[in-house]
């Protein structure tokens, strides 16, 4: 039996509960928000969905005594505070306040599957979750720089003019602003975007600020974003159940850096099976500590 938790369901949360049992990727979903209408009534609206479709998911909501044997929780919650300043970064005191709360409860529920964060500041908010759970650091990841990586794939590809599915490579280090694109790992079938560079008069400056500007607009147009976090999620999660060893640019721990920052890895049933180390240029190095040192401060603002 397949059965994923999501707790927070706001924009990403609900529409990551729609595309699971649309595509019935799971037997079970358990639906909590700390707002009891709001689950009450997604769990209305899916039951009545499941009637038209060909697969079958039970809706289970507010219990999370029922996560204790659930494979995937996801974590989609964004406080009050956040949501009112209507910043892209949320407010990270109440982030990390709700954070804890939430831990808590999962610890208790005796939870011992994967936990997929999808909160920001996200690599922080995951190692707090992390921490306030207590299971293995394998175990707990969170979204990272995925929805980053799906921007810069699909301007690349609209300027080659090639399908985004022959684009590969990474954004690495925090979802926020010391994010980089490392171009080293970016090529298109097979060709390096430096081999590919001077056929294309290719900017690499134009193309990353086209990413952003992109990312602005789908997120200011509507003071939310949900589709690409929430198909990113969902890969993930999938990847997870069937144990595929996909490689994606999750939030993940660094031992080497000591910190969660957003890398390449591969996922599997139980998590993190390890990362996928490459071999980056010295200016992305140097761009990869900045970020770290930036997600370090975060977390020890904590305890100021
Ligand atoms: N990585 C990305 O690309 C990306 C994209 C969009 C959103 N996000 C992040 O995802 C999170 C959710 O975003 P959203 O747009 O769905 O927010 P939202 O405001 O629409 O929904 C948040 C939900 O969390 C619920 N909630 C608040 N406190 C809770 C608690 N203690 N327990 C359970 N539920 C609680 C609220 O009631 C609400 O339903 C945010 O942290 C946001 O920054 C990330």
């Amino acid at each position: 039996m397949r059965k994923v938790g999501i707790i927070g369901l706001g924009h990403v949360g609900e529409t990551i509960a729609y595309t699971l049992v649309s595509k019935g990727t799971v037997d079970q979903l358990v639906l909590i928000d700390v707002d009891d209408k709001r689950a009450l009534a997604q769990q209305y609206d899916l039951v009545n969905t499941i009637t038209s479709l060909n697969t079958s998911t039970k809706i289970i909501i507010q219990d999370y005594a029922a996560l204790k044997n659930a494979d995937v929780i996801i974590t989609s919650f964004r406080s009050t505070e956040s949501k009112q300043n209507g910043n892209l970064t949320d407010d990270f005191a109440s982030s990390v306040t709700i954070a804890q709360q939430v831990g808590e409860k999962i610890k208790s529920s005796e939870f011992n599957g994967v936990i997929i964060n999808v909160n920001d500041p996200n690599e922080a908010s995951t190692a707090i979750l992390q921490k306030t759970v207590s299971i293995p650091q394998n175990q707990v990841f969170g979204i990272g720089t995925c929805v980053e990586t799906q921007q810069i794939k699909s301007v690349i590809a609209e300027q080659l003019q090639v399908s985004p599915h022959n684009v590969s490579g990474f954004v690495y280090g925090e979802r926020g602003e010391s994010n980089f694109i490392a171009w080293s790992t970016f090529s298109v079938s097979g060709r390096s975007m430096n081999d590919i560079h001077d056929d294309y008069q290719l900017n690499f400056e134009k193309l990353e600020m086209t990413a952003k500007q992109q990312a602005w607009s789908s997120f200011s147009g509507r003071g939310y974003s949900n589709f690409s976090v929430a198909t990113c999620t969902v890969k993930l999660i999938q990847a997870v159940l069937s144990d595929e060893r996909l490689v994606m640019p999750v939030a993940v721990y660094h031992p080497g850096i000591e910190t969660y920052i957003s890398y390449p890895a591969i996922i599997g049933l139980s998590g993190i099976r390890s990362l996928m180390v490459a071999k980056l240029t010295d200016l992305e190095q140097g761009q990869l500590i900045t970020a770290s040192n930036f997600i370090k401060q975060k977390i020890e603002s904590l305890s100021n």
